[in-house]
């Protein structure tokens, strides 16, 4: 379709929905913003800004917000849902009276529901049944892509043609979409990478080496594929943007909010005191909970979300948590070429 004639809606006024919104405005999308705050709708388009979530980033002319939800998705051939997960289910049943069949919904949260330990694509297929429904996650700070830095996202879907509309809409000179058909595989690895984030920002401010963070970086890899593979995601996923591409960026860009949680907690802060310095939301403290309480129930091995769960949440001392898990038994380095009960 012509993007003239293309509109597509997005649901959420942070960084990421505003971002989301304004690759596509500037493409001659029309794009229907909505956001429940009626002075930043206001702000963007007036003044084409969202000073509160993406300072000193300009933003298209084009770009249109409202608070009117139905307005926003109203002959939307694509809806994204960029709403942190707390809220996400909430939202989505704000629309459904307004969505039609066979229109395109779109998650692009990285979190994980935790009463009903649901993804948001299940989420989607829940409460939208006939909706189209695909997740996009990749190495996305919204800053740096207001800023049009070089960079890909993945659309994972079951929809083949859902794909390539995204692929097209989204598409820009400093924009790349690739396409995947793993679509839990895909959104875990958006979701789970926010816990090593963490990790790495707390072993940051803590001055571990370079080996370290590798070190660290490299078992979460294996932690969070263990756990996809559990769920029935495809290991091999994590070898994409969505998995390695994105855990990467978010364990070393002090643009991470959930990095610059972990940095503040290394930093002696509290665990409240990180969070409400920061303004914005952090998935992955609410993800340790729920991928913690889930590893336990299901018997997953999961040693790094044990120990920062017991850093974060119980006041243990991270160089003893390290301890603890340097000197227990050595097993596999890739578990998928010699598994761990072979060792
Ligand atoms: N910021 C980033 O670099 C990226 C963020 N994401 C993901 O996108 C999701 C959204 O994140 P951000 O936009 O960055 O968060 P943010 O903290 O910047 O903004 C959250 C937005 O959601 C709105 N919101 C919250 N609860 C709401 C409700 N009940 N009704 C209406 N609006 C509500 C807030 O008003 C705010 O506009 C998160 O899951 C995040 O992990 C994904 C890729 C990159
Ligand atoms: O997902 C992100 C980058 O891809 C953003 O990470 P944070 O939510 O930690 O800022």
């Amino acid at each position: 379709m012509n993007a003239k004639q293309q509109k597509v809606a997005v649901l959420g006024g942070g960084s990421f929905g505003t971002v989301i919104a304004n690759i596509m405005a500037e493409k001659g999308i029309c794009v229907s913003q909505w956001m429940r705050d009626a002075t930043r709708a206001e702000e963007i388009n007036q003044r084409h800004l969202n000073s509160r979530y993406l300072p000193d980033y300009p933003l298209s002319d084009s770009l249109v917000a409202t608070t009117d939800i139905a307005e926003a998705v109203k002959g939307a051939q694509l809806v994204f849902v960029s709403i942190p997960s707390q809220s996400f289910r909430e939202v989505v049943r704000m629309a459904k009276p307004y969505l039609v069949a066979g229109q395109g919904v779109i998650s692009t949260t990285k979190g994980i529901e935790g009463e009903t330990f649901s993804l948001m694509s299940q989420i989607l297929c829940d409460e939208l049944p006939d909706a189209r429904v695909g997740v996009l996650s990749g190495p996305n700070l919204a800053k740096e892509v207001a800023k049009h830095q070089l960079t890909a996202t993945v659309i994972a879907s079951d929809d083949e043609a859902l794909r390539s509309e995204v692929q097209d809409a989204l598409h820009q000179s400093y924009f790349r979409v690739y396409a995947s058909s793993d679509k839990y595989g895909v959104e875990l690895g958006g979701t789970l990478k926010n816990i090593y984030a963490i990790a790495a920002g707390l072993s940051a401010a803590l001055g571990m080496g370079e080996n370290t963070k590798s070190m660290l970086m490299t078992r979460s890899l294996a932690e969070m594929s263990r756990f996809a593979v559990s769920m029935g995601a495809n290991p091999m996923t994590f070898l994409g943007l969505a998995g390695v591409g994105d855990l990467i960026v978010t364990c070393m860009s002090p643009l991470s909010r959930n990095y610059r949680v972990g940095y503040a907690l290394g930093s002696g802060q509290t665990l409240n005191e990180a969070v409400d310095a920061l303004g914005e939301v952090a998935e992955g403290v609410n993800t340790i909970r729920i991928i913690k309480a889930k590893a336990d129930e299901q018997n997953i091995y999961m040693p790094l979300v044990s120990g920062l769960y017991e850093v974060v949440f119980n006041g243990a001392h991270v160089q003893e948590v390290a301890k603890t898990l340097m000197t227990s038994e050595q097993s596999t380095d890739v578990e998928f070429v010699l598994p761990r009960d072979a060792v």
